[in-house]
């Protein structure tokens, strides 16, 4: 009989979770740069949309910005430390497009380019795969001045700086994505504006969109010119599985609005090289200024999705047919639980929208390239803090990240969003995300037990392997 203790009955379920994760499974965590930089005037960088936006009274919680965020671009070996320290293969981090090409086209600053040199060069001499973003979001200044992503020429922008990276950076980046959330960048910033740069146009949003899909589309190319033949080149789309509260008729046909609104508006376009059939008119605008070859180069072949997921929507259908964006999502759910951003926790959400995506797009391989949660994280100056929900939501959600490889999705990896506490856009820096904890009075660093669960799992994870 076998007397040897054994390990308390949680750290044995999640060695018995790591189990379920096949060979060369990629761990990572990721960040973005105007959440977790800071130094926005330093080394030629320029402006961007979510300076002006964040300095716009009003717009942000309290008026935090990311003047200073989590300094990390002074940290970057102490952050690689950190990683190392969680047992990280991967870190997905994006590029600030204003600290490469400060006035969005034209002179290049070198100063900008050399930062992510460093931060790549490091992240390798540590172990650790780069996946690089080149665009969450911070959009160059002069290019909004002149229209933004209502301007079709940003798309050529866009391009032209995604190959100026990929000439510095292509050699050693492991993984590239073009875009993070296209869906938020158009609907959130340009159709209800509670993002930057804040307009309200739904119009605005469809064209905004058509453009960025546009962008990544042309940059695809670009980036493959650069880079050694093979390297994975994928874009990161928020990805919502929407559901039905009831049987009706109405609720199943609201179901399909949602969706096409909150998934298939670019998932089709990129994976099918077409809207979805009827979408423009469910939101009643027009189609968006659509030229010949525009979606022959938007469904540029890829070598993997990033899915973002943290929640998801339930559907109760209206009596009369909704705008396919204001479908209305039910109202709080009995029993259900939800995180401090309001979102419910729902991780079968998770594996069925892995299963239906990877059934229903061509999309090759599969990383979820942001999943997490807030709570409201406080510290008493101890050597650690206690996440107890932030932990129950991670383990449920990759128990359900392996209920889909069961299920034979050819999900490669997993970034938990995030690596530390940052910049959470209009929620400043009230909401937290990360693992670890940052004290911004100080800068310093905490790791929450969370982290030390994610260093566990991954720990038990390379035993196995
Ligand atoms: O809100 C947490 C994270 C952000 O910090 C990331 O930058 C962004 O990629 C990201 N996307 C989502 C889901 C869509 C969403 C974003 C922001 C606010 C509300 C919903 C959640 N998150």
């Amino acid at each position: 009989m076998d007397i040897t203790p054994k390990a308390p009955i949680q750290t044995q379920v999640d060695t018995d979770l790591a189990r379920r994760f096949p060979p060369r499974f990629l761990w990572g965590a990721a960040t973005a740069s105007y959440q977790i930089e800071g130094a926005v005037h330093e080394d030629g960088r320029g402006s961007s949309i979510w300076d002006d936006f964040s300095a716009t009274p009003g717009k942000v919680f309290e008026g935090h910005t990311g003047e200073v965020a989590a300094d990390h671009y002074h940290r970057v070996e102490e952050d690689t430390d950190l990683m190392v320290r969680l047992g990280l293969s991967a870190y997905r981090f994006s590029i600030a497009w204003p600290r490469i090409v400060p006035e969005g086209r034209g002179a290049i600053n070198p100063a900008g380019l050399d930062f992510y040199d460093r931060l790549v060069d490091t992240l390798l001499e540590k172990g650790i795969q780069p996946f690089a973003t080149l665009y969450h979001w911070d959009l160059p200044s002069p290019l909004e001045r002149a229209g933004g992503w209502l301007n079709r020429e940003t798309a050529y922008a866009f391009a032209d700086y995604t190959e100026i990276v990929a000439r510095r950076l292509g050699d050693r980046v492991a993984s590239w994505i073009t875009l993070n959330e296209p869906w938020c960048s158009a609907y959130l910033g340009y159709g209800i504006g509670v993002h930057a740069p804040g307009r309200t146009d739904r119009q605005g949003a469809i064209d905004a969109a058509h453009h960025l899909l546009l962008g990544h589309g042309l940059a695809v190319p670009r980036l493959r010119a650069q880079v050694p033949a093979g390297t994975p080149v994928g874009i990161t789309l928020i990805v919502n599985p929407v559901y039905g509260a009831d049987e009706r008729a109405e609720t199943a046909r609201d179901v399909k609005l949602a969706h096409a609104f909150s998934n298939a508006w670019f998932l089709d376009p990129i994976y099918r090289g077409s809207y979805p059939e009827g979408f423009f008119e469910a939101m009643a605008l027009n189609p968006p200024p659509i030229q010949e070859g525009d979606l022959e180069i938007i469904s540029a072949p890829l070598d993997f999705l990033g899915v973002n997921n943290y929640s998801r929507t339930l559907i109760r259908g209206a009596q009369e047919q909704p705008l396919a964006d204001s479908c209305q999502a039910v109202a709080p759910i009995p029993n259900a639980c939800y995180t401090d951003m309001g979102w419910e926790i729902y991780p079968h959400g998770l594996r069925d929208l892995l299963v239906n995506v990877a059934r229903d797009y061509p999309v090759g391989n599969i990383y979820v390239t942001e999943n997490g949660a807030a709570f409201p994280d406080t510290w008493d100056g101890g050597e650690t803090i206690n996440d107890p929900r932030r932990v129950s939501y991670l383990r449920s959600y990759l128990t359900a990240c392996a209920e889909a490889l069961e299920q034979g999705v050819p999900l490669r990896g997993y970034f938990v969003w995030s690596l530390m506490d940052n910049f959470e856009w209009a929620e400043g820096y009230a909401k937290r995300f990360g693992i670890v904890y940052v004290d911004y009075s100080t800068q310093r660093r905490i790791i929450k037990e969370s982290g030390y669960w994610y260093a566990e799992l991954l720990n038990a994870f390379n035993n196995n392997n």
